[in-house]
């Protein structure tokens, strides 16, 4: 007897059955905090981006890497909305919702409290409630003895850590670093990405996306989940961290990896 293999049919099998079509749709992408296309920014006859391309999601750790001047700073400064593109779109989280640290950041001749409540209170805060945001972010970054210091007069680290906490009272939903542990001591910096670190945990069930920029891999393997690697204002590889460090990577990029570029 000729046997004839039985096909079942698929939906018959509950394993098997091919969903409707409502099911089989991507969960949809968290929304783009930030998105640049095409942009293009000259200072003078300094072409410092070129068709930068870049979507940065809710919650991503985004490390910005790249040679000296390749267009870092600026495009952290171009998401922060300080400088404006020369041409291409931008549409970027407001500047209220989001923080910018520096790598020096700048102090006022005051108290390092007055020092956080005055941005607070710059962006809205009643001055009350300014001095007490400030005094439990600054217990939140170990500074909470230094409160009534003058803040001029804080180390480079110390500094660091007032803008964090300034960051941290701020509430943001997205947190920029220009070079944020540059000049540090091993033990400052080391201070200081455990900080980054803490405030990339979700926090009353919202995760604060960071954008950083660093000459340093090894902190750039520790804190990014994504890395954007610039050279001379173009983005030449964009790429999860693991992908970047083991991946094959354009020519540029991968002689930046080992070194060999700087
Ligand atoms: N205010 C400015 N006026 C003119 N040119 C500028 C200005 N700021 C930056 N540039 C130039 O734009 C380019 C990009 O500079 P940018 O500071 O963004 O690079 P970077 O990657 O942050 O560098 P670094 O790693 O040294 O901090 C460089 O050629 C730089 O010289």
């Amino acid at each position: 007897m000729k046997r004839v293999a039985s096909i079942m049919p698929l939906d018959a099998d509950p394993a098997l059955a091919i969903p409707a079509a409502a099911d089989v749709r991507e969960p949809a992408p968290a929304p783009a905090l930030f998105s640049l296309r095409d942009v293009d920014l000259h200072y003078g006859r300094v072409r410092a981006l070129h068709g930068v391309d870049l979507s940065i999601h809710a919650g991503e750790r985004v490390a910005l890497v790249g040679t000296n001047g390749s267009g870092k700073s600026t495009l952290l400064r171009v998401l922060h909305g300080l400088l404006a593109p020369t041409s291409g779109t931008v549409s970027c989280l407001p500047r209220n919702r989001q923080a910018l640290v520096f790598q020096r950041p700048h102090m006022l001749r005051t108290s390092v409290r007055n020092n956080v409540a005055l941005g607070l209170w710059l962006r809205g805060m009643g001055w009350r409630q300014a001095r007490q945001s400030a005094v439990d972010a600054l217990a939140r970054v170990d500074m909470a003895e230094l409160a009534g210091r003058n803040a001029k007069a804080l180390s480079g680290g110390q500094q660091q850590r007032v803008a964090l906490a300034q960051a941290w009272a701020m509430d943001a939903d997205a947190l920029l670093l220009d070079e944020p542990t540059a000049n540090l001591d091993p033990h400052a910096k080391r201070e200081v990405e455990a900080l980054m670190q803490e405030f990339a945990q979700p926090r009353s069930g919202r995760t604060m996306t960071m954008v950083f920029s660093s000459h340093n891999l090894g902190q750039v393997k520790r804190l990014a989940s994504r890395v954007v690697y610039l050279e001379r204002g173009r983005v030449l590889a964009d790429l999860p961290v693991h992908a970047f460090f083991n991946g094959p990577l354009p020519e540029e990029a991968g002689l930046f990896v080992k070194g060999e570029k700087i």
